[in-house]
């Protein structure tokens, strides 16, 4: 564990692909403080500034796969040390994507309190990711990649649910409806925090 993240509050947020996991941390941002720390903005950023890093990661994300798993965590590593001193708690967006980056996770930097899973049916994701894709220039937004995205979602990533489950720290917030809905009751998740 990092000392100068010993105490920190983490809430882990996990979801499919398009299924709101952004637009809620940019609402919980606004209303409490947390740091939002997305692990694709942090890539899509290492694939911005043209690193031979960045090259790599581009063709594995384009294809849809997880990216080495020590590459992510220690980017999530940096930036949430950086932000140690002013922040009042931390948002992990897309992350853990498979059991085995939760575990290490929390070797590396601490126990979460809070998992919020963001839920929406696939062909509710698929159709936002198709109408992101109009305007986001994401080269992941397309309707092979989403396939595989999903694929990936339910084969990987759902088991990490189950294992917060385990711990009772697993609040399942419905999806489906108007994002100012999906909020109120993420913000009830949070508040149940102490
Ligand atoms: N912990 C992570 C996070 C992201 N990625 C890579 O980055 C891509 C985009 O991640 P992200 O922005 O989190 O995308 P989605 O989960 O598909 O959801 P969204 O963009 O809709 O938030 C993933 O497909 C994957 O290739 C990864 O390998 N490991
Ligand atoms: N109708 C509706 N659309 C949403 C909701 N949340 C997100 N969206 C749209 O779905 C798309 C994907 O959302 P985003 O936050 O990027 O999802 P993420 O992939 O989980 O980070 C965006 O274009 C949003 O505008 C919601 O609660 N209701
Ligand atoms: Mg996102």
């Amino acid at each position: 564990m990092s000392d100068k993240l010993k105490d920190a509050k983490i809430i882990f947020v996990v979801g499919g692909p398009g299924s709101g996991k952004g637009t809620q941390c940019e609402k919980v941002v606004a209303k409490y403080g947390y740091t939002h720390l997305s692990s694709g903005d942090l890539l899509r950023a290492e694939v911005g500034s043209g690193s031979e890093r960045g090259k790599q990661l581009s063709a594995i994300m384009q294809r849809g796969e997880l990216v080495p798993l020590d590459t992510v965590l220690d980017m999530i590593k940096e930036a949430m040390i950086a932000k140690a001193d002013v922040s009042k708690g931390y948002l992990i967006d897309g992350y853990p994507r498979e059991v085995k980056q939760g575990e290490e996770f929390e070797k590396k930097i601490g126990a979460p309190s809070l998992l919020l899973y963001i839920d929406a049916k696939a062909e509710t994701m698929v159709s936002r990711l198709m109408k992101r894709g109009e305007t986001s220039g994401r080269a992941d937004d397309n309707e092979e990649t989403i396939k595989k995205r999903l694929d990936l979602y339910y084969k990987a990533t759902e088991p990490v649910i189950a294992f917060y489950e385990g711990r009772g720290i697993v609040r399942k917030i419905d999806s489906e409806g108007a994002v100012d809905v999906v909020f109120s009751n993420v913000a009830k998740a949070i508040d149940g925090l102490k």
